[in-house]
């Protein structure tokens, strides 16, 4: 059965990355409470900046260091801000789909010595179970005609490509690299293809 989203409600929210309209989706996919983020007017343009945001609870909302999450929330916004329209799309993808729980026991294991890749595969998912069916649909709900997106993730640009979103850009958004998640990015380098500028070994 194809997927369906409904625009159930809109309403602004003013940050402190300006403001922006919060529109809620319900989707015949799964429970989970997608939401966009939307700056002016982005309908019938071209190029629009758009990240795709996956649910990162450490990260997002208690600031936490093992990834980039947070910064990576907070530069899309201003991003976004700056360039005066574009879309957050905030998708309820935890642990890039394996839920909190699960990121949280990989998070123990990669502190006995294994890589973000092999701790999801140790506890039997994939590295990455992330889908962007609904992240397509919200896309052209808003009737967005082309997308400048912002990742480090080419696999995001291809799946939204095979969902028939025209990606013409790509708008990198890399964070500062630290103690605490200099092996984590790495692995992302590494193992998952993201582009990421990583310090010379000295
Ligand atoms: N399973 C698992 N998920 C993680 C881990 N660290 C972060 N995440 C989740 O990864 C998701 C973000 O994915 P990333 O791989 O950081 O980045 P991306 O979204 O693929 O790529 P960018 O667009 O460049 O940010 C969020 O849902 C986080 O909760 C981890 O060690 N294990
Ligand atoms: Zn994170």
């Amino acid at each position: 059965m194809k997927a369906t989203i409904e625009d159930k409600v809109q309403t602004r929210i003013p940050t402190k990355h300006g403001e922006f309209i919060l529109h809620y989706y319900s989707n015949s996919l799964d429970e989970k409470e997608h939401v966009a983020f939307v700056k002016g007017d982005v309908a019938g343009k071209d190029n629009v900046p758009v990240r795709i945001h996956s649910e990162c609870f450490t990260g997002d909302v208690l600031g936490s260091r093992r990834c980039d999450c947070g910064e990576q929330l907070d530069m899309a916004l201003d991003l976004i801000n700056q360039t005066g329209f574009g879309v957050l799309i905030y998708m309820r993808q935890e642990g890039r789909g394996i839920g909190l729980l699960k990121k949280l026991q990989a998070y123990n294991l990669q502190d006995q010595g294994l890589d973000t890749v092999d701790a999801n595969i140790k506890l039997g998912h994939l590295a990455d179970e992330r889908e962007y069916d609904i992240a397509a649909l919200i896309l052209n709900s808003l009737r967005v005609n082309s997308i400048a997106l912002i990742t480090n993730n080419p696999q995001k640009i291809d799946e939204m490509t095979k969902l028939g979103i025209q990606v013409n850009d790509r708008i990198p958004i890399e964070t500062h690299i630290h103690l605490d998640n200099l092996g984590y990015l790495k692995t992302k380098v590494e193992r998952m293809r993201h582009i990421l500028k990583m310090p010379e070994k000295k």
